[in-house]
């Protein structure tokens, strides 16, 4: 396992249609170090998930944002729009974060936000248009920025 922090961001409370893909992508992560938001694939029948639907939303907050200051790389899957997902990405914009969007175009989609499509700066913030198969390369490429 590498020993890079990193935050990966997916819908909660905006839907949960993708949780699966969550967790694959998650695992894939976990080769190059600690994904700080593990329970963002977990299913609502486990303890993991369970525990965190149970926090007060205050703490989940200030955790989450603590996360966040002290990550590598902030993954998000944008597919499922979710407010929290939108609200991480620009809170780790603004911290001048190395970030990937990830965003699955298919029958049915909605269309990624102007926000997420229109601040990719080549430098930080990038968005990837992916099918599944792809991720591998996808993640090689862009973890292998971090120095
Ligand atoms: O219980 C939670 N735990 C948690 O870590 N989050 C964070 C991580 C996810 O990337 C993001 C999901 O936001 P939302 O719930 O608005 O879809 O917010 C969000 C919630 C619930 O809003």
């Amino acid at each position: 396992m590498g020993s890079l922090k990193l935050y990966f961001a997916g819908s909660i409370r905006g839907g949960r249609n993708d949780a699966e893909l969550y967790a694959r992508l998650i695992e894939k992560l976990q080769k190059y170090g600690t994904v700080l938001t593990e329970h963002v694939g977990s299913d609502s029948k486990t303890e993991e998930l369970r525990k965190e639907l149970e926090y007060n939303d205050e703490y989940i907050h200030k955790r989450d944002m603590e996360w966040l200051e002290s990550c590598d790389a902030l993954i998000a899957e944008v597919t499922q729009p979710s407010i929290g997902v939108g609200y991480e990405v620009g809170r780790a914009y603004a911290m001048k974060k190395l970030i990937l969007c990830l965003y699955r175009p298919h029958e049915g989609a909605k269309r990624i936000s102007a926000m997420i499509s229109g601040a990719v700066n080549g430098e930080n913030f990038f968005v990837k248009n992916y099918q599944e198969s792809e991720i591998d390369g996808i993640f090689e490429e862009f973890l292998s920025k971090i120095k």
